[in-house]
């Protein structure tokens, strides 16, 4: 294994996984899987890229530092001579955590600094300019993701917000220097380093800038940052003759399906809107599911009824909705009864014999994911931008699409339920 993510959240890993398994055009990418949680045993030796998903992303800062540092130690283990830890493009993080303590325990544990930070990721709308975080044309702040429902985004200062969570200063380096390339990013990564900061956000504005971050981190054992900066990461292996370059593949499943969102960004409620036109769809009365008047067999037996007309079941809800149930029943109570009733439900549709399933969130993915126990999974084509197929192992695979919230074309679900399986 040559390259090792450490990614905070599933569908983050499977965003990171899709991106380093394609490589640059016309190169191909590293032989990648992803595995759900830190295996037990070695990996598979024909594995170039791992990548590690943990639900990490927003649990008490001390544990995801714990849980980084035991992925990095089998990483490494298996031979890794780079880590990526991969957060999220739009930075989710709280004043306390996670994305400062855990590279800081990282970058100690590799005894680096003058380490990159960059969310970036252009094909997704995120870009990164003076230091300051943008979603499209909209400052992080006014983009919807203050409304975030676990880690409101108040800040468009990637800087000062990453600030908060660190001990050591962050350093900045601009997107003049970008420009100037490679060297020029070095060198000035390096001079931070010297300077004693260990973090350092670098501006990218084009997938370009980000192969010039990543062409100038091609000897760094560490690097941080949305998927956007692995964009280059393959490239550096292919290129010292490492790896061959290969392209992503994996075998269609045509079987039962079903959808699940748990997300409530903007871009999962548009998708739902678009779907419910001319599908069945299960709204689920969230306020029902609190007081235990809603339960896993009522999604379930929407779900399985209505097979072949590929249904979804959502308790996606408005920001005012939101903070409605949180502030009757606890931000926390609603996030992990709302994680069991999804992860229940896809035990159940798995055992009932749905082969294909789509689940928007990365909360709501990890939660789904970690209760079907699937150990590792290869990865296929790109659906839509950071979003591939997914392919369980076995002789009776199941095919995944693990959403993020804020990914995907507005007919994403159909597209998506086709894709896995070969259309
Ligand atoms: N109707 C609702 N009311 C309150 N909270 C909800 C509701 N529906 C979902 N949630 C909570 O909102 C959170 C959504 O997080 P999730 O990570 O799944 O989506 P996301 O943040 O949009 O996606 P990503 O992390 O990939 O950007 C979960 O904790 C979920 O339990
Ligand atoms: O970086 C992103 O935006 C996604 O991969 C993600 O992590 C959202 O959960």
């Amino acid at each position: 294994m040559l390259l090792g993510v450490i990614a905070d959240d599933f569908t983050g890993a499977s965003d990171i996984a899709n991106t380093i398994a394609k490589g640059l055009p016309g190169q191909g990418g590293l032989r990648t899987v992803q595995y759900l949680g830190i295996p037990s045993g070695a990996a598979d030796p024909a594995v170039e890229a791992g990548i590690i998903a943990l639900k990490s992303r927003s649990i008490d800062a001390g544990l995801a530092v714990r849980q980084s540092l035991e992925a990095l130690r089998w990483l490494l283990d298996q031979g890794c001579e780079q880590i990526v830890f991969k957060y999220c493009s739009t930075f989710d993080s709280t004043p306390t955590g996670n994305i400062g303590p855990v590279a800081e325990a990282l970058a100690e544990a590799l005894g680096v600094k003058g380490v990159v930070a960059c969310p970036a990721f252009p094909g997704a709308g995120r870009t990164v300019y003076q230091g300051h975080l943008f979603v499209k044309d909209r400052l992080l702040n006014e983009s919807g993701l203050q409304n975030h429902p676990l880690n409101p985004m108040t800040d468009a200062d990637i800087r000062r917000w990453l600030q908060l969570q660190t001990v050591s200063d962050v350093g900045h380096v601009d997107i003049t220097t970008v420009h100037d390339g490679a060297a020029a990013i070095e060198a000035a990564l390096r001079r931070n380093g010297e300077a004693n900061r260990v973090l350092v956000i670098v501006d990218a504005i084009t997938d370009d800038d980000l192969v010039a971050i990543g062409r100038a981190a091609a000897l760094h054992r560490l690097v941080t940052g949305g998927s956007g900066i692995a964009l280059g990461l393959a490239a550096n292996f292919i290129e010292r003759g490492l790896a061959h370059g290969t392209v992503a593949g994996t075998l269609p499943v045509d079987g039962p399906e079903a959808i699940l969102a748990g997300s409530c960004s903007g871009a999962t409620r548009e998708q739902v809107e678009i779907h419910r036109r001319n599908h069945p769809t299960l709204a689920i009365d969230v306020t029902g599911v609190m007081e235990g008047r809603v339960a896993t067999s009522d999604l379930t037996s929407f779900l399985l009824a209505n097979q072949g007309r590929a249904p979804l079941a959502y308790s996606s809800s408005t920001p005012d909705e939101v903070q409605a149930i949180q502030a009757r029943f606890g931000r926390e109570k609603v996030a992990a009864t709302l994680d069991s009733l999804f992860a229940e439900t896809a035990r159940e549709l798995v055992s009932a014999g749905v082969r294909r399933l789509v689940v928007a969130g990365g909360e709501t993915s990890g939660a789904v994911v970690s209760a079907l126990n699937l150990g590792a999974l290869a990865i296929g084509p790109e659906i839509d931008p950071g979003v591939p197929v997914l392919l369980s192992e076995g002789s009776d695979p199941l095919a995944l699409a693990l959403k993020s919230g804020n990914f995907g074309a507005p007919d994403f679900f159909t597209k998506a339920l086709e894709r896995l399986a070969g259309r």
